[in-house]
């Protein structure tokens, strides 16, 4: 990838950053609010479903009460005393009464029924009820009344009674309807006739429609149906509300994202300059970690491990900036510099020592690079080196291409070099791809060393990997060695060599030469 590319790149994640998180801010505060609307459209339909199940319950043991009057009964003292009773008794009931030919001639207000005349009813229902919808009293003008009646006898409420219920928002549209009669028996506010339509054989609905947050429900007892229709108004002020309080949240956690994202991102653009800069200013080095005879405890190699001291003298490990030159394709300049920095630190040490050698890492990238026989042929030439003193050490992974793997070990083993399969275990090589390759070594990784003799589900791993190798003829090398304990393992089951903090760490190449030295003495 091109810096252009990777900064328009970068740019698209920073916006998409921060414009992600604000449109999901925003949309999750329109479903928040719509939420909010539908629940409380519900709970108002729900409130007045309670008080008029409650009324038509009222209503219905009243007039059962009188029906139980004796014929010719229905205006006596008596059936009069019971007709007071009932209103008191009942919360919802206004008045209760005895109806001839449309007229209440006698109820719990009195004998007096001049002004009781109810004409003929808007519906009947299935089971006999007389619905008036519209009822008026001359004593009582400035109220509407319903009446419901059955078997002569009428119970007469308020008509607003049933939606008059408390509501946050005054605008809000309650009605009350019968399943006999399309037009409300009583509502309030903006209704359209489609509403209870859409609720057909549901017991609940809710929707948006014409401007309008709507709960329709059915009720479970009774032949009614309540509805309640909250503006849209106060869904968009609820959605602003709520947008405020998260879009702030997610401009927030855009940029942060933003911004780790623009550092990342720069980091990975600085990173392979400053590796270049770097390579220029000769900021690389070598340390070298020994490789020693398990049994013999003779050190017999040392990997080359390259370190990076950036000019402010900041030390970089290899782990953070070799995937970065990987990437960035900018590797075979790295192991370029390390082919020179072993031919300059070991001098002519590897002419006087021709059992011994160096380890040297390459990538994936270096295994196709036609560099790198010239490479190999100029570290021998400068330091007087056979190709016994020089092993190459390629990962398990790079092994990926089969082809290649059996064409590049080929090549290099041709050339008389020893190679090594590092951090063997952790990839999918099989026994039978291995037998295709032409390597020396098998480097058990350190995972599997550090599991020997514990509870670790990978502790014996370790065991297959040595058989694997002895079946395949090729030395082991283990690496991480960091216990005696686990040397001894290794040396019981033939593991020829060891890597680790137990016999010492990666070290500049004059103290390996100075510890080397001090050994021989020592022997
Ligand atoms: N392509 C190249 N890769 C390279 C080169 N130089 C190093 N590397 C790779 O970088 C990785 C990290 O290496 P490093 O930080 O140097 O760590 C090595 C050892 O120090 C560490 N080690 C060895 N023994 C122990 C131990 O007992 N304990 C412990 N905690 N760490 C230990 O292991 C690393 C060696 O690993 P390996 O190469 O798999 O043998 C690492 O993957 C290097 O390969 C380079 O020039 N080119």
């Amino acid at each position: 990838m091109n810096k252009s590319t990777a900064i328009a790149l970068t740019m698209l994640v920073g916006i998409l950053a921060v414009g992600v998180p604000v449109w999901l801010a925003v949309e999750e505060s329109g479903r928040q609010g719509l939420a909010a609307e539908t629940a409380r459209a519900l709970s108002y339909a729900r409130e007045i479903m309670r008080r008029s199940d409650a009324t038509v319950e009222q209503v219905n043991s009243g007039i059962a009460n009188l029906e139980r009057t004796p014929a010719g009964e229905q205006c006596s003292d008596e059936n009069l005393a019971r007709m007071r009773q009932i209103d008191l008794e009942s919360t919802y009931i206004q008045a209760v009464g005895y109806l001839d030919e449309g007229r209440i001639v006698c109820s719990s207000l009195g004998r007096d029924s001049k002004d009781m005349v109810l004409g003929p009813p808007d519906f009947v229902t299935p089971i006999g009820a007389v619905i008036y919808k519209d009822v008026r009293f001359s004593f009582a003008q400035k109220e509407t009344f319903v009446a419901f009646g059955r078997n002569d006898y009428v119970a007469i409420i308020h008509r607003g009674q049933p939606i008059d219920i408390t509501t946050t928002e005054i605008d809000v549209s309650l009605a009350v309807f019968s399943l006999s009669d399309s037009a409300p028996l009583t509502s309030r506010g903006f209704i359209s006739p489609d509403w209870v339509k859409r609720l057909g054989a549901r017991t609940e609905i809710t929707f948006v429609e014409s401007g309008y947050v709507v709960a329709v429900m059915k009720s479970a007892r009774f032949r009614t149906i309540t509805l309640a229709a909250v503006p849209i108004e106060y869904l968009n002020s609820r959605t602003r509300e709520a947008a405020w309080r998260l879009v702030p949240v997610g401009v927030i956690a855009g940029g942060v994202l933003a911004a780790a994202v623009f550092m990342l991102a720069s980091i990975q653009l600085a990173i392979p300059a400053a590796i270049k800069t770097g390579l220029k200013r000769g900021e690389f080095f070598l340390h070298y970690q020994p490789l020693v005879d398990l049994q013999t405890g003779q050190w017999v190699g040392a990997e080359a491990l390259v370190r990076w001291q950036r000019a402010e003298g900041e030390l970089v490990q290899p782990d953070f900036f070799v995937p970065l030159a990987e990437e960035n394709g900018i590797i075979g300049l790295l192991t370029h510099q390390v082919f020179e920095l072993v031919a300059r630190d070991t001098g002519t040490f590897l002419s006087r020592h021709p059992e011994f050698h160096i380890a040297i890492n390459l990538s994936a990238a270096d295994m196709q690079s036609p560099e790198l026989p010239g490479q190999l042929d100029r570290l021998l030439k400068t330091t007087g080196a056979t190709t016994r003193n020089v092993i190459v050490e390629i990962t398990e992974r790079s092994l990926f291409n089969p082809a290649l793997a059996r064409r590049v070990t080929h090549d290099i083993r041709a050339l008389g070099y020893g190679i090594a399969i590092d951090d063997f275990g952790t990839g999918y090589s099989s026994l039978s791809y291995l037998e295709t390759l032409e390597v020396d070594y098998l480097k058990i990784d350190k995972s599997f060393v550090d599991a020997i003799a514990t509870d670790a589900p990978t502790s014996h791993v370790v065991q297959h990997i040595i058989e694997m190798a002895k079946s395949l003829k090729l030395r082991m090398i283990a690496e991480g060695v960091g216990t005696e304990a686990q040397a001894e393992f290794l040396r019981q089951r033939g593991v020829e060599f060891g890597q680790g903090w137990l016999f010492g760490k990666a070290m500049p190449f004059a103290e390996l030469e100075r510890r080397m030295a001090e050994l021989a003495m020592r022997d």
